[in-house]
């Protein structure tokens, strides 16, 4: 008996999205073909039958997955098998004989358009040279004369473009022909609609969007391209390139396989996985939009430094973020990629908690009392301003003060808070700047009296700990360096060993919500040098903490250590377009010294239009998004559990979940970020703050009414406090974007009485009446995409 042949099988991008578009038994049957393959391929059963050469050292084949699935393979080497595309039909066959396979001339990775499709979609329209047929048009006013005008036929879409052009953007070369004919917005999307390569459907819609080629080639082509020359007849290079394979390790794609396909890596975009696997001197930060992928970015690098880790049984890598319920869902998502083996070498944790867990440290033996609440907190400062017989300062400004000038820049005595920097933050002479200062060393006795801490503080002495200790580190490393170190194990007093850098590599998620405390912790807990600190960030979403310049606080991210992720995953290009819109206008910082921008911010998603519902009152405001989640649920199918609605308050929150609760709509509900038990559906609600990080189906923004978005208290610093008036707008729009670009494929945004001045005018203008969705089977409201 002949011995099995071995083989590997790496899946394309393409052939990945085919899989994922497949129904579950068909999903398994490719599962096990692709098994059977690996484990021989002279199984005769598998009918693997030579297509056709591709050129140099490629050659396609095609082999059969059932009795009516078949797949298109392309052998590079002996015994490689990259897995380029499936279909389950009677003509599979025929289709698959009829995609054209090219190399890439930007990217340099394998692409696949698909004839058949193409004739489908575009021959059948008319060709420009037609020019004479005039058959079945409008007459125009000229053709009454006796010589009729010149028809006018529809400017293809691309006519500004040269194919030149196109393929120096990165398009393939065999749909060029195809391209031609589009004339209209409609024709494009049917054409992308099915499984063209990504980055000719990312060009070719932002040049449909009008994006000049210049912006094109930055935003788009330029991350795309391959990092050596392209050789267009290399198969073997190209094949193995990692735009051309959804995962680089055949076991890992086969432990997926067993998982029904829904384990299946992503397919990093080459932004993402370059950020994932290249050294950099130092630290690096990623910045980018609303669902870019910055954490799939940071999960992916959390994998590669593992897996340059030496071998054992520690936590040398920190995974971090802002709060915990991110840091639940980072864990999950870890384990998602690399088991068990990858989650044990990484610390996920609240970034809070691990302040809490450094401080406690230098306090064996007594707990730690729990942190004050924010409203605590504000409580506190009133009570010490009224002893004081201050009433110059709210608390809210106490507290900002004392968080983000006397905390964040380390004032350890009043003189130092006399220097302090208080940038944006307007005038404060120097007595009121004494009584600030005053009030906050009342405050701090306060707290030591009464046992009691806050977050904030917390940071700050955990940042002063770290600080010392890595001071000790150095100071140890230099003095091992000098006199040797094999006998001076006990070194440290009363440890008895040697003090090491806590971590490694520190990876860290919502950058932009960390306070200057955090930050020095941070920094100290790692040695300065290669890959120390990668963190994923976006100004444009800060709804916690005040600007920081990493720059100043050891963390340096000069030119190419500094990068941007630009094409939203997530959300369709007309949710994005709306969310976009509530931003407009104001400037956001790079978390460092320089600006950020949206500037080719897109997607490649397309969907419904968000909509726009006005009430008389909360009351049937609250009545009308009951009876859209019923409507979205019992018409369209969505699960409960897909959908979120945000409100502005915590009391808001309870009053919606009492009215879905309501025997007329019987709707459970849950607050975001609590636990769900298994198998129960129930919709999520939750104030906007509670939104950041996460995504679901269909988002409903209630409440979004002028007076609480932003909220009326706003005002009473319009002119007294003009700077902070305008720091707290832009956080309550940034607070307002984030929650709205939680949503996949809907948005829905309502209010009562006058619409939050956030909202576009357009918005204003076309929303309907609530009440109009409360009358016994109102109308539809149009939600049948998703
Ligand atoms: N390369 C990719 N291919 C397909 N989907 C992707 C890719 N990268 C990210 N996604 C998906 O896009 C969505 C957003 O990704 P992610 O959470 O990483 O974005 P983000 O930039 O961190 O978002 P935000 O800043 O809004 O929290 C997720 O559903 C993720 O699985």
């Amino acid at each position: 008996m002949n011995r099995p042949v071995r083989t590997q099988v790496i899946p394309t991008p393409q052939a990945n999205e085919d899989i994922k578009r497949l129904a579950p038994g068909d999903k398994n049957a490719v599962g096990d073909f692709v098994r059977r393959l690996r484990a021989d391929r002279s199984n005769r059963a598998l009918r693997l039958t030579s297509l056709r050469d591709t050129g140099r050292n490629g050659r396609l084949f095609l082999a059969r997955i059932d009795s009516h699935g078949m797949a298109l393979l392309l052998e590079t080497d002996e015994n490689r098998f990259s897995l380029l595309a499936v279909r389950v039909s009677d003509t599979a066959r025929d289709e698959l004989a009829r995609i054209t396979v090219e190399i890439n001339e930007v990217s340099g990775g394998v692409e696949l358009v698909d004839q058949s499709v193409v004739s489908r979609e575009v021959v059948a329209l008319p060709l420009r040279e037609d020019a004479g047929d005039t058959e079945g048009r409008e007459p125009s006013p000229a053709d009454d004369s006796a010589h009729p005008a010149p028809r006018s036929l529809p400017v293809p879409l691309f006519a500004r473009h040269d194919d030149t052009e196109l393929l120096r953007l990165g398009v393939s070369a065999s749909l060029l022909p195809a391209l031609r004919r589009i004339t209209d917005r409609a024709q494009l999307e049917a054409l992308l609609g099915h499984n063209l390569p990504a980055l000719t459907r990312d060009v070719l819609l932002a040049l449909s969007d009008g994006m000049e080629p210049a912006d094109v080639r930055v935003h788009i082509t330029e991350a795309w391209r391959a990092d050596d020359k392209v050789d267009p007849h290399d198969w073997a290079k190209a094949a193995r390139r990692p735009v051309s394979q959804v995962s680089t390790e055949d076991t890992a794609v086969l432990d997926a396989l067993g998982d029904g396909f829904e384990a299946w890596r992503l397919f990093l975009h080459p932004e993402q996985h370059r950020l994932a696997t290249t050294s950099f001197k130092g630290s690096a930060k990623v910045t980018g939009g609303p669902g870019t992928g910055k954490t799939v970015a940071a999960l992916h690098r959390v994998r590669h430094l593992v897996e340059g880790l030496p071998p054992g049984h520690t936590k040398p890598v920190l995974l971090t973020t802002y709060n915990t319920n991110l840091a639940k869902d980072l864990r999950d998502r870890l384990y998602h990629l690399g088991g068990d083996e990858l989650v044990r070498r990484v610390d996920v944790k609240w970034i809070d908690r691990l302040a809490r867990e450094v401080v406690q440290e230098t306090h064996p033996g007594s707990p730690l009392p729990p942190p004050l609440s924010d409203d605590q907190a504000l409580s506190l400062w009133h009570t010490v301003c009224a002893e004081a017989e201050v009433y110059a300062f709210d608390a809210e400004f106490l507290d900002w003060e004392f968080k983000h000038v006397i905390l964040a820049q380390g004032c350890g005595t009043d003189h130092m808070y006399f220097r302090a920097e208080r940038k944006g933050r307007g005038v404060l002479q120097r007595p009121q700047r004494r009584q600030v200062w005053e009030l906050s060393q009342r405050y701090r006795a306060h707290l030591n009296r009464e046992h009691r801490t806050t977050h904030a503080l917390i940071a700050d002495e955990a940042a002063r700990a770290e600080g010392r200790r890595m001071a000790k580190v150095t100071a140890q490393a230099r003095y091992k360096a000098e006199h040797g170190g094999i006998d001076l194990i006990h070194r440290e007093a009363g440890s008895g060993m040697w003090l090491k850098p806590r971590y490694r590599h520190v990876v860290v998620d919502e950058a932009q919500d960390l306070s200057a405390s955090h930050w020095r912790m941070l920094r100290a807990m790692v040695t300065p040098g290669p890959n120390d600190i990668f963190l994923v960030g976006d100004a444009h979403q800060r709804i916690y903490a005040h600007q920081v310049v990493l720059g100043r606080l050891g963390i340096s991210t000069p030119g190419r250590a500094s990068r941007r992720l630009t094409l939203n995953y997530r959300t369709t290009r007309e949710i994005l377009g709306s969310a976009h819109g509530l931003i407009v206008g104001e400037q956001f910082d790079d978390l460092d010294n320089g600006r950020d921008t949206l500037d080719g911010y897109r997607s490649v998603l397309t969907g419904l239009a968000p909509q726009y519902w006005r009430a008389p009152d909360w009351q049937t405001e609250m009545q009308a998004i009951a009876a859209l989640l019923k409507e979205r649920h019992d018409r369209y199918g969505t699960p409960y559990a897909a959908m979120a609605v945000g409100v502005p308050s915590r009391d808001a929150a309870a009053q919606l979940a009492a009215t879905l609760a309501d025997e007329r709509y019987g709707i459970k509900a849950c607050e975001i970020g609590r636990d769900i038990p298994p198998g129960m559906d129930a919709v999520r609600i939750g104030t906007l703050h509670g939104f950041k990080g996460l995504e679901f189906q269909r988002v409903f923004l209630a409440g979004v009414s002028e007076g609480l978005v932003p909220h009326q208290r706003l005002e009473t610093y319009r002119h007294a406090q003009p700077e902070r008036y305008r720091q707290e707008e832009q956080r309550s729009r940034s607070l307002l974007f984030v929650a709205a670009t939680r949503a996949r494929d809907e948005l829905v945004i309502t209010w009562s009485g006058k619409a939050s001045r956030f909202l576009p005018a357009h918005a204003v203008r076309t929303a309907g009446h609530a009440t109009e969705l409360l009358v016994d089977d109102g109308p539809p409201s149009g939600s049948a995409v998703a």
